[in-house]
């Protein structure tokens, strides 16, 4: 039998606590991700007890989850309302005293851009994390995803703002990962972001590209699973 590793005890807990967030009847974005994945299981198992809800999926990682564990799904345009999302992150700022708290970067498993358009649609955005994602600042490399024609383009533009941008390989194939959208992602480093409210709007000027990963005064708690708890941050 696989045993359960400290970080995925965490993750575990992090994720059973936030799908107790959802009630019958709401209509919930599902993020991607390994910590994610417990939410969107501990949800499953609350609609095999009878629970009502709706999943709106933000990957195919996640569409394929939420249809494995029995959550119906539906889709942006055929609701009003999504009443929450859960969604995982690489790196969250943990410190109350800057301005950055509750930022966050995602996009390890590039799937930031239909992530932020559902989690930025969502009533309340909850994020779920172990303790290896807590920071004072932001200072992984942000994920872009960018048009395929666009990638040396934009790579030149991440130079210029002292940004060191890498495509993204995939790990079982031949060449660059493809999103679920059919685009590039460029990681790029730069540095610890001391105002990352700025760099989200230099790099969603950037043409070609589709989405960056600074999600900034979107989550409104994070979930911190521990060894034995979990700890909660409200924004
Ligand atoms: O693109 C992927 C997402 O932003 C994930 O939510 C993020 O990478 C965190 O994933 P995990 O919970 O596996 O660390």
């Amino acid at each position: 039998m696989k045993t359960e590793g400290g970080t995925d005890a965490a993750k575990r807990r992090a994720g059973e606590r936030a799908a107790e967030e959802v009630e019958g009847g709401d209509v919930v974005g599902l993020g991607t991700g390994s910590t994610t994945a417990y939410a969107i299981e501990a949800i499953g198992e609350a609609v095999a007890n009878g629970l009502e809800v709706q999943g709106i999926p933000t990957s195919f990682q996640s569409r394929q989850l939420a249809l494995e564990v029995g959550i119906p799904l539906t889709t942006l345009e055929a609701v009003d309302t999504v009443d929450l999302a859960i969604d995982g992150a690489d790196q969250v700022v943990d410190d109350p005293d800057s301005s950055a708290h509750g930022a966050l970067i995602k996009g390890g498993g590039a799937a930031h851009t239909r992530e932020k358009l559902v989690d930025a649609a969502a009533e309340r955005f909850v994020v779920v994390a172990d303790p290896s994602k807590l920071a004072d600042r932001l200072e992984r490399s942000v994920p872009l995803e960018v048009l395929p024609d666009a990638h040396t383009v934009v790579a030149d533009r991440i130079r210029d703002l002292g940004g060191e941008p890498t495509l993204r390989e995939a790990a079982n194939k031949d060449g660059p990962v493809v999103t679920d959208n059919g685009n590039l992602v460029l990681d790029c480093e730069f540095g610890p972001i001391d105002d990352p409210d700025e760099l989200a709007a230099v790099l969603s000027s950037v043409p070609g590209v589709v989405e960056h990963g600074l999600f900034v005064d979107l989550a409104d708690v994070t979930y911190v699973g521990t060894d034995d708890n979990v700890a909660i941050r409200e924004y």
